[in-house]
């Protein structure tokens, strides 16, 4: 039988224990480099940032401007006074780094390998390897549903540390309350009913947690922590490391620095099913992270995607004679199949340039 074993990448904290050299798989191509390094450059100007509670309660003219300014420029923006309290959020973060820290034999409880070998998309450990020469991330994660509630599958969610679970369910309730806000304030810049974006999450929407660890890498020059992409549901709720960087967004052919979120805001950018949903007024972005030698980094992503059965489109009213729809309309379960293929196979710049009619 061929030798499948490439498909079985190791888990990057034990590769980084040895701190040699990265296996080849994880290493940048010179045409991947693009000529370019992987510093990126210091944004122009501080990252945006929305406060969302003046926001939301009394739809303040000026941070709605700035929240569409952001989105038609970066596409993705900072959230502060977002109801959600610090102690939290530090708490997910703590609880994030014991699970990792935890040795390896504890984390694969919950690993993504059934019988040690079929992937699965929940659990801990990496990304789908699909072809031999595939750019592997130099990240371990852990990925789980979280809602529906009842779609929860508890033999991957960790018992260690002990605080785990319960601090996930409650930083989902508040996330959910945020994402809400944020679809309503967007709704509104867009002139839409106030409760249009978020009527396209029915019950059936799933919500995903990834939770992502860097460990430190010795050629952070040549080794990414995630490769580029855009992510695939319409909103991204991010909390990030409060002391180590890593998060690089590209505008215009340029790499920017995200610094490290010091003050206990927390990161929103859309994704391809927002970019479709509104015909492009919003892009979904593309980012990266790169590596650092000497630090790990940790960063928790809520990703709210819609049913994969419903049909994403433009929505009607956003469309005229004027305006005609700009993308093919197509199942959420089918478009994440290309979406994945596409990025796996370090396929750029953007699916979405592909999918637009
Ligand atoms: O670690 C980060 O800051 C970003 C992670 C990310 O892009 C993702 O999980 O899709
Ligand atoms: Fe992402």
């Amino acid at each position: 039988m061929a030798d499948e074993s490439w498909r079985l990448p190791n888990s990057v904290q034990q590769l980084a224990a040895n701190m040699q050299e990265p296996p080849s798989q994880y290493l940048l191509r010179e045409q991947e480099l693009l000529g370019g390094n992987l510093a990126g450059a210091e944004m122009p100007e501080p990252v945006p940032t929305i406060d969302l509670g003046l926001l939301s309660a009394s739809n303040d003219p000026e941070e709605a401007a700035k929240l569409l300014s952001a989105l038609k420029t970066w596409g993705f923006f900072q959230i502060s006074n977002h109801g959600m309290e610090a102690s939290m959020m530090d708490s997910v973060m703590t609880a994030s780094r014991e699970f990792f820290h935890l040795p390896l034999e504890e984390k694969k409880k919950c690993s993504n390998l059934i019988d040690g070998k079929h992937f699965q998309v929940e659990g801990y450990g990496n990304d789908q390897v699909r072809t031999q020469d595939q750019r592997l991330d130099w990240s371990d994660r852990l990925h789980l549903r979280v809602e529906p509630e009842g779609g929860r599958n508890l033999a991957h969610w960790p018992t260690h540390p002990k605080s785990f679970r319960d601090n996930l369910h409650e930083y989902a309730l508040k996330c959910k309350r945020i994402k809400s806000d944020i679809l309503r304030a967007m709704a509104k810049i867009l002139k839409l009913d106030e409760d249009c974006l978020v009527n396209q999450f029915n019950s059936n929407a799933p919500t995903f947690a990834r939770f992502n660890h860097f460990p430190p890498c010795p050629r952070p020059d040549l080794v990414l922590g995630i490769k580029p992409h855009a992510d695939f549901p319409a909103l991204t709720v991010l909390l990030m490391d409060k002391d180590v960087a890593g998060l690089q967004y590209l505008r215009d052919g340029t790499w920017y620095n995200v610094p490290a979120a010091c003050d206990h805001t927390l990161l929103i950018n859309i994704g391809l099913t927002m970019e479709i949903m509104t015909n492009g007024i919003f892009r979904g972005p593309m980012h990266r992270v790169v590596t650092n030698a000497d630090k790990e980094r940790i960063s928790v992503a809520m990703f709210y995607g819609v049913d994969p059965e419903q049909e994403i489109g433009p929505i009607a009213h956003l469309l005229s004679e004027e305006q005609s729809a700009q993308y093919r309309k197509m199942k959420a379960k089918d478009l994440l199949v290309l979406h994945h293929e596409h990025y796996a196979g370090g396929r750029g710049p953007r699916i979405a340039d592909a999918l637009k009619i």
